[in-house]
C-alpha cells in the first residue's frame, strides 16, 4: 500500500489556487517535496494530516481518507510544522511529554519516549530548560522530536533546515536521512532548496505553482549525460593540445574553463582520452562522468526543454 497517495487533488484559497488537479503516490523511505515559496507545500502537507479540506479531488494516507480519517491519519503521523510555535516559558522535556499525551500516550509511556525522542535529536542535555532560551537549530530539534514521540510511521517535515546555518543544516539533514532510514518511519520533507534534498531523498517530487512538475527516483535526476570532464596538468595550452588531439581523432571535444569536456556515447572516448594523453605526454589529472544535479532539471523544465510529467 502506497503511503501517500493524491488524485487531482486541489485547493483553492479565495484568492489563488495553491494545488491544481495534482496526482502524487509517496511510499517508503525518504521523499523530498521541492518547490519555491508559494508553491503549495505547506498546504499539501495540512490537507494530508486532514487539517485543511480540499476543494476537490481525493487524498489517502495508509489507505485513509484524508476528508473522513483525519484523527486515524493524525495518530499514524508526526507533524513539524514550518513556523515558530513553541511555548518559549516551557521546557522541551515538558513539551514533548505534553504532545506524547495529547496523542494519547498515558503519563509515564510520554516520559520514556520524550526522554528517548529528545536523546535521538540531541536535546538530551538542554531538555530541561525553557525553549525560549534556545537557538533556531535547537528548537527545529524540539519540532522534530514531538513529531516522533508517538511512534510514527510516517513524518511530515515542513522545510526543517529553515532559519539554520550550514552546520546544523548538515546536522539536522542527516537526521532526517536517519529517521527515513535507521529507524524505519516514512518522511516527506519540504524545502525550497533542490541541493539539500538531492542528498537526503530516496525520491524527489517537484512542486511548481501547485502543480507537479516531476516525480522521480533520485537517482534519475542525477543520470549521467553522456560527457566526460577530462583535467590535465598544466593550462590552458595544454588543454587546448588535447581537445586538438580529440578533434583530429574524430571525438566531439570542447574547453570548458579548466576541463575539457567531451562528448562519450560510449566507453571507447576513455581509452582515446588516455591514448592521447600518454601520446602527448599530458598529465591527466582526472576523467570523470558528468552527472545532472537536480537543479539543472529544475532549470532545464523552467525553460520548457524537457516535458512535464
Ligand atoms: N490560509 C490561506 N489563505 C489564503 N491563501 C493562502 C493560505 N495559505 C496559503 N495560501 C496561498 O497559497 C499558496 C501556496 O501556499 P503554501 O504555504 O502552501 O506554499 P509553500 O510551498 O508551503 O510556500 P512557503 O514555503 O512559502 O510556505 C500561496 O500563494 C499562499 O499565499
Amino acid at each position: 500500500m502506497a503511503v501517500i497517495e493524491a488524485q487531482q487533488v486541489t485547493k483553492r484559497y479565495p484568492r489563488v489556487t495553491a494545488l491544481d488537479g495534482l496526482d502524487l503516490t509517496v511510499g517508503d523511505g525518504v521523499t523530498g517535496l521541492v518547490g519555491a515559496n508559494g508553491a503549495g507545500k505547506s498546504t499539501l502537507i495540512k490537507i494530508l494530516l486532514g487539517l485543511l479540506p480540499l476543494t476537490s479531488g481525493r487524498a489517502r494516507v495508509f489507505g485513509h481518507d484524508v476528508a473522513t480519517d483525519g484523527a486515524t491519519i493524525r495518530a499514524l503521523v508526526g507533524y513539524m510544522p514550518e513556523h515558530e510555535c513553541l511555548p518559549a516559558d516551557v521546557s522541551a522535556n515538558d513539551f514533548v511529554v505534553h504532545m506524547g499525551e495529547m496523542s494519547g500516550l498515558p503519563h509515564p509511556a510520554a516520559r520514556e519516549r520524550a526522554a528517548d525522542v529528545l536523546r535521538q535529536v540531541g536535546l538530551a542535555e538542554e531538555r530541561y530548560r525553557p525553549m525560549g532560551g534556545y537557538s533556531t537549530g535547537m528548537k527545529q530539534r524540539a519540532k522534530l522530536a514531538q513529531a516522533l514521540v508517538h511512534d510514527p510511521r510516517l513524518v511530515l517535515l515542513d522545510e526543517p533546515t529553515n532559519g539554520l546555518d550550514p552546520r546544523s543544516r548538515d546536522d539536522m539533514l542527516a537526521l532526517v536521512r536517519k529517521i527515513g532510514t535507521e529507524f524505519g518511519i516514512a518522511v516527506l520533507v519540504t524545502s525550497h532548496l533542490l541541493g539539500e534534498l538531492e542528498r537526503v531523498s530516496d525520491h524527489v517530487v517537484v512542486l511548481d505553482a501547485g502543480r507537479l512538475l516531476r516525480s522521480s527516483a533520485t537517482t534519475d535526476y542525477l543520470h549521467t549525460t553522456g560527457t566526460l570532464l577530462v583535467e590535465v596538468l598544466g593550462g590552458r595550452r595544454e588543454t587546448e593540445q588535447l581537445v586538438q588531439a580529440l578533434v583530429g581523432a574524430g571525438v566531439v571535444a570542447a574547453v570548458a574553463g579548466t576541463m575539457v569536456e567531451v562528448e562519450a556515447a560510449d566507453s571507447s572516448a576513455h581509452d582515446t582520452v588516455r591514448d592521447l594523453t600518454v601520446e602527448l605526454g599530458l598529465g591527466l589529472v582526472r576523467m570523470q562522468e558528468r552527472h545532472h544535479h537536480i537543479e539543472d532539471v529544475f532549470r532545464d523544465e523552467e525553460a520548457g526543454r524537457v516535458q512535464p510529467v
